[in-house]
């Protein structure tokens, strides 16, 4: 199946103000901004984050507060704090760091825990921390009453460059990852850049894989800047930082305003490695690796795939693996076992009609959404970063 190509009406619309960066995700009604701020929390103007949800949700007069039990002391307290002027009754919710809160008992907590607190239809869920409370807390606010309003507050690099935009919500299975969700789409995205600053470096590096994905799927010039500027991006060097994330926004912006429900298949080339990496997760053990780590190695054993069914050339994989590598990720897993991999990948969400589709790269910049790849062939991509 071909991908629909970029459709020339869309694309996310970008605003600098001050010291920010604006963009947009067109949804028609459903459109909502990304800011991309430096701690400017608690200003009273319209580009704090008070004055934002203001903007976003005029009528708050409830917020919920689901924040990471870890950062519950800095970036959660500096929305806390932000919000204390304001005539907006707080409630707080701390859910556990890592991936095994994204699971169904976690989720039946938070909903008791959002009655317990009195949400109603006009309260609004903010959601302070990395990827698995982004997700975990879309989810509850998509389903309780049958839909809060909803806002990201994103504190790791993966939550936002990825998961905070674009409204999949969801948790796990034992036996698959993002399993069970809803497409709800945040009414705000606030990214506040200086919350990096303390992020675990480990942590850091996973979002750098989705970062890199973006300039393979969809922007080559982002890719070539990556190549040059992986140092001081690595650095945490501010700029060039803030200008990979605002890029990383901008992308998935551009694509989700495509194809919100990944019906065109536009929307499917987010998954690029995505469909080895939810394997090695699940397979590893949720929590074990962490999702841009396994997301580094799927995009290996992706480019490897298309390398031998002759779709890209092997030097896109060499330039991969050496940006891959540069940005300290790793590019293959001992453990990674095709006998238990391929029965996982049999749930992936691309399957159409019983059968798995992946998404390979042709060029940098290019992939392809392809069906009816010989299993031996996704064996061997497999094996070919398993051994090394
Ligand atoms: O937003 C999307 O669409 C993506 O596929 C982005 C992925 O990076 C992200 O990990 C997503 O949650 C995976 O979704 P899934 O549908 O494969 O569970």
């Amino acid at each position: 199946m071909s991908i629909p190509p970029r459709s020339e009406s869309t694309s996310a619309r970008t605003r600098p103000t001050n010291n920010a960066t604006e963009i947009t995700v067109d949804l028609g009604q459903r459109s909502y901004p990304i800011c991309i701020e430096s701690s400017a929390t608690g200003r009273p103007d319209e580009s704090g984050f008070a004055g934002r949800l203001r903007a976003a949700l005029g009528d708050c007069t409830h917020a919920i507060v689901i924040q990471d039990a870890a950062i519950a002391t800095s970036a959660g307290q500096q929305i806390l704090d932000s919000l204390a002027g304001e005539d907006i009754r707080i409630s707080e919710i701390e859910v556990a760091s890592g991936e095994t809160s994204k699971s169904t008992d976690r989720l039946a907590e938070l909903w008791s825990e959002l009655l317990d607190c009195g949400a109603d239809r006009r309260s609004v869920v903010i959601a302070v921390g990395g990827g698995v409370i982004g997700d975990l807390a879309g989810f509850a606010a998509a389903t309780f009453t049958r839909g809060l309003r909803f806002v990201q507050v994103p504190t790791t690099l993966l939550a936002m460059v990825d998961s905070s935009v674009g409204g999949k919500t969801g948790i796990n299975l034992p036996g698959g990852k993002n399993m069970v969700g809803a497409f709800w789409q945040p009414h705000l995205v606030w990214i506040d850049t200086d919350f990096l600053a303390t992020l675990p470096r480990r942590e850091y590096l996973s979002g750098l894989a989705e970062v890199i994905k973006y300039g393979v799927i969809e922007d080559a010039p982002f890719f070539d800047y990556l190549e040059t500027n992986i140092a001081a991006i690595l650095e945490r060097e501010p700029q060039t930082t803030r200008h990979a994330i605002s890029r990383s926004c901008q992308s998935k912006a551009r694509v989700v305003a495509d194809d919100e429900r990944e019906t065109t298949g536009r929307r499917a080339i987010l998954n690029y490695g995505h469909t080895f990496a939810h394997a090695i997760e699940a397979t590893a053990g949720y929590g074990v690796m962490l999702h841009g780590e396994a997301v580094a190695i799927g995009m290996q054993m992706a480019a490897s795939l298309g390398v031998d069914l002759g779709l890209c050339s092997d030097e896109l994989l060499r330039r991969q693996t050496a940006l891959i590598q540069a940005a300290g990720l790793p590019r293959s897993w001992a453990e990674a076992d095709p006998a238990k991999m391929v029965p996982v990948m049999a749930h992936d969400k691309k399957v159409a009609h019983g059968k798995l589709r992946f998404v390979l790269p042709q060029e940098i910049g290019s992939v392809g959404l392809i069906a009816d790849v010989p299993q031996e062939k996704v064996v061997a991509a497999i094996r070919s970063w398993s051994d090394r």
